[in-house]
């Protein structure tokens, strides 16, 4: 049994090596001391903090191998976007060009600079290393946080997005960013991405093309890339689809990557999700469930095989799975299929 955890001071040496691991186009785990810890502060502040609506906090979580301590993955929710500086992304719209006297037609697409998301709730910085791509590892790692978005309601705005990092290659060129580059920029994505994730972005709305931008006009290589997802992100966004998560034509302002949404209410795990009453006991066969208790600073979330009954509000829970999610008999907790 792996378990998620709020991340703690103590774990900055295993985020670090995460940050490395993620490569070019992670924008939130960039490589930099100050900016990590930084990060492990603000979540530990952000649990902390009372809170009645969506600010400026962010809730960093990891998972944790409990046999050995390890550090195997991060996942985040920020819980509003935009509210300290200006959120951007492109919005991939159409205009018809149309001549009836010359019997023309032409539907273009076209990219519109906005700040539309601003406000929402992000998922964000979902990594799982390499050799913990097994089992439900990755499902739990994207899944558990709509477990704690239903628990901690009052804590998020209605709507969520996530922003799927674009197409880019292993040196961090990204055929979309190579246009904006040429015509607009001098830097590279990898330092614009970074100097977005350290949060110096004022660059973007001194340089980024104001007007919108015809796409028939950008390189082929850049108008392939735009709304697709990079190859190791592929499983991060089924997962978010699966939960009902769609593109609605906003896309990354630097890889054209694409950003997914769906309303809270809507979100499957939300609408499944039940809370019942911990009864101590063996459990036989069952289903697999995501579980977690309902606690915040000691937030902590597993899976396992349960039988919960339909019409009742008591759920059978294995001891070692009640001393690992800090369980008594009678506490609550919020369980969903995974
Ligand atoms: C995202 C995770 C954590 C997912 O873990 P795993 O790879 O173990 O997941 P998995 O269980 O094997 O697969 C999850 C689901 O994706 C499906 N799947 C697997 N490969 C696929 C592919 N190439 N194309 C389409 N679907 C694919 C599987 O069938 C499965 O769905 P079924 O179960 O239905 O069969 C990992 O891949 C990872 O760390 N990736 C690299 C980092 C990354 O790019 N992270 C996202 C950045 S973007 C971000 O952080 C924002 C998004 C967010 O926070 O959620
Ligand atoms: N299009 C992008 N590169 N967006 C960033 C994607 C990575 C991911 N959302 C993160 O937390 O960093």
């Amino acid at each position: 049994m792996m378990v998620i955890r709020p991340i703690r001071a103590e774990d900055y040496a295993e985020l670090y090596d995460i940050a490395v691991e993620s490569g070019h186009g992670f924008t939130s785990l960039p490589v930099n001391d100050e900016l990590l810890q930084r990060k492990i502060s603000r979540s530990e502040a952000s649990f902390a903090k009372q809170v009645e609506k969506p600010g400026d906090e962010g809730y960093l979580f990891v998972l944790e191998d409990p046999q050995t301590g390890a550090v195997l993955g991060t996942s985040a929710i920020e819980a509003a976007v935009g509210l300290e500086d200006a959120f951007y992304h492109y919005h991939l719209g159409k205009v018809v060009h149309t001549s009836r006297a010359l019997g023309v037609y032409n539907p273009v697409d076209i990219l519109t600079l906005c700040n539309d998301y601003t406000g929402v709730s992000e998922l964000c910085t979902l990594f799982l290393r390499e050799s913990s791509r097994k089992q439900n590892n990755g499902r739990l790692l994207s899944k558990f946080r709509f477990l704690f978005i239903a628990e901690f309601r009052q804590r998020f705005a209605d709507r969520v997005i996530a922003e799927m990092r674009g197409v880019s290659d292993e040196d961090g060129h990204s055929p979309f960013w190579k246009w904006l580059q040429d015509s607009f920029f001098s830097v590279d994505f990898p330092t614009a991405d970074y100097l977005t994730g350290i949060g110096q972005k004022v660059f973007i709305a001194e340089l980024m093309p104001k007007y919108p931008i015809y796409v028939s006009l950008l390189s082929k290589d850049a108008q392939a890339v735009i709304g697709k997802v990079h190859e190791k992100t592929r499983p991060a966004l089924a997962l978010l689809q699966s939960e009902g998560f769609s593109n609605t034509g906003y896309v990354d302002i630097f890889d054209a990557g694409p950003t997914v949404e769906a309303k809270v209410e809507h979100i499957r795990t939300v609408r499944g999700s039940r809370r019942l009453q911990v009864q101590i006991g063996a459990v036989t066969g069952g289903q697999p469930y995501m579980v977690s208790n309902t606690k915040l600073e000691d937030f902590r979330a597993t899976w396992l095989y349960l039988l919960p009954d339909e019409n009742s509000d008591v759920v059978i829970i294995p001891q070692d799975c009640a001393d690992l999610l800090q369980l008594n008999s009678g506490d609550w907790v919020r369980i969903a299929r995974i």
